[in-house]
Parts: C-alpha cells; structure tokens; sequence
C-alpha cells in the first residue's frame, strides 16, 4: 500500500472533458488516456492533449500503449503532453530505456507474476489481466500469487464493490481501473468513478 495515507489510485480510459474533472475532484492520482488503437476508449494525441490540460499538475497524466513501434509511442507521449507512459505490449527493456525523458514517468503493465518492481527500469510496475481493459478480474487472491516488492498498482476486473478485498488480499501499493467505473463499455460513470475512489480512500 502506498506509504502515508492511502492507496494510489489510477483510473484509465477516460475520454470526456467532464469525467476527467469528476476523477480529479474526486481525489484520483492519476488518470489514463488509451493510445493504444483498436480499443473503444482510443482517443488520439490531440483529444488526449485537451484532457490532459485540464489536469493539475499533482495528478499524473498517463499515456496508454499496446505493442506499438517505439516512434509512435514517442511521437503520441510528446504531441499529448501526458506525463507519464504505459506499455502493455511485450515491449522489450530497451524501450523503457528509450523512452526515459525528463519528467516522464514509465509504467509497465504485464500479466506475469512479477517478482521485483523496476526490472525494466520503469517507475512503476502494474500487474493487470492478460486482456488489459477488459474488466476481466485474474486470480489475485489466490496462494499462488506472490505480490512483488516495492510499489505497485494492481488492475484487471476492479470495481467500487471489491477494490478493498483486492489491495488487502495483494497489499498492492495502489489500485487501476476502466472496465469497473464505467455503465457501458468505453462509456465511463461519473457516480462509479466517485464510489471507486471513495472505496479506495477509505482501505488503511
Ligand atoms: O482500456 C483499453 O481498452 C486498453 C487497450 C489497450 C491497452 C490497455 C488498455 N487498458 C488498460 C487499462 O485500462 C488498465 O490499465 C487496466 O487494464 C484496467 O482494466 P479493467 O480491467 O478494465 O479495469
């Protein structure tokens, strides 16, 4: 769990001027936007842009990649202005060394049970689902999974209903969600985003 007062709380897929306002009032420490094609929540690099704007400055602004050569991933990051960049793909170390710039935070979502936070030099480790964005949950509370050390952010199928099982179950350092704050797929909930993060405020 996060060091001083709460989990983290990322919530991803946003694509409204207005839902981004709702997460930041909300208290949400960081917001996603998917550049990533193919996905309902796709927004391109200047949509993302006029959100990110919108952020202050304490909220992270994340980029979402998947499997997307480096130029892309490099050229979208800088023409959103988002702040911080997450792969989803099997993009190798060198990516992340590649893509490190100043004040550019580096995330790495994967599906394996990884064991130390940081191998590929990002900044923060995210163990999601095999299928990112999906809302499909994975077997986080079982014995088999061993949560990493140092901080990172559990994803894949949360909700309001069981982000508090979740974090006490894995001890992760902060939470991410899509699928589970919104009414209808790519269609984000304002009163889910407001329960998720309140849900989340209140694990100690
Ligand atoms: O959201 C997508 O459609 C998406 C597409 C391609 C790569 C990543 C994508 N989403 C990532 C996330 O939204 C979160 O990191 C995470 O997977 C949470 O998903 P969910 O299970 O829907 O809460």
């Amino acid at each position: 769990m996060s060091d001083g007062k709460s989990v983290f709380v990322k919530i991803c897929g946003l694509k409204t001027p207005h839902d981004v306002d709702v997460a930041v009032e909300a208290g949400a420490d960081a917001v996603g936007f998917v550049l990533a094609p193919g996905s309902p929540r796709t927004i391109g690099a200047a949509g993302a842009r006029e959100l990110a704007a919108r952020v202050p400055d304490g909220v992270l602004t994340v980029g979402v990649f998947r499997g997307q050569p480096l130029e892309e991933v490099r050229r979208l990051a800088e023409e959103s202005g988002v702040r911080g960049v997450q792969l989803h793909g099997d993009e190798p170390a060198e990516y992340y060394a590649h893509l490190r710039a100043p004040g550019r935070a580096l995330l790495r979502a994967t599906a394996e049970h990884v064991t130390r936070c940081g191998e590929y030099g990002e900044d923060l480790l995210l163990i999601d689902a095999p299928d990112p964005g999906s809302g499909k949950p994975w077997n986080w509370g079982s014995a088999q999974f061993k949560a990493p050390d140092g901080r990172w952010l559990l994803a894949g199928g949360l909700s309001p209903a069981n982000v508090r099982e979740a974090v006490s179950a894995t001890g992760a350092w902060g939470v991410d969600v899509s699928s589970g704050v919104e009414r209808e797929r790519g269609v984000k909930s304002p009163e889910l985003i407001r329960a998720f993060i309140e849900a989340a405020r209140a694990i100690v």
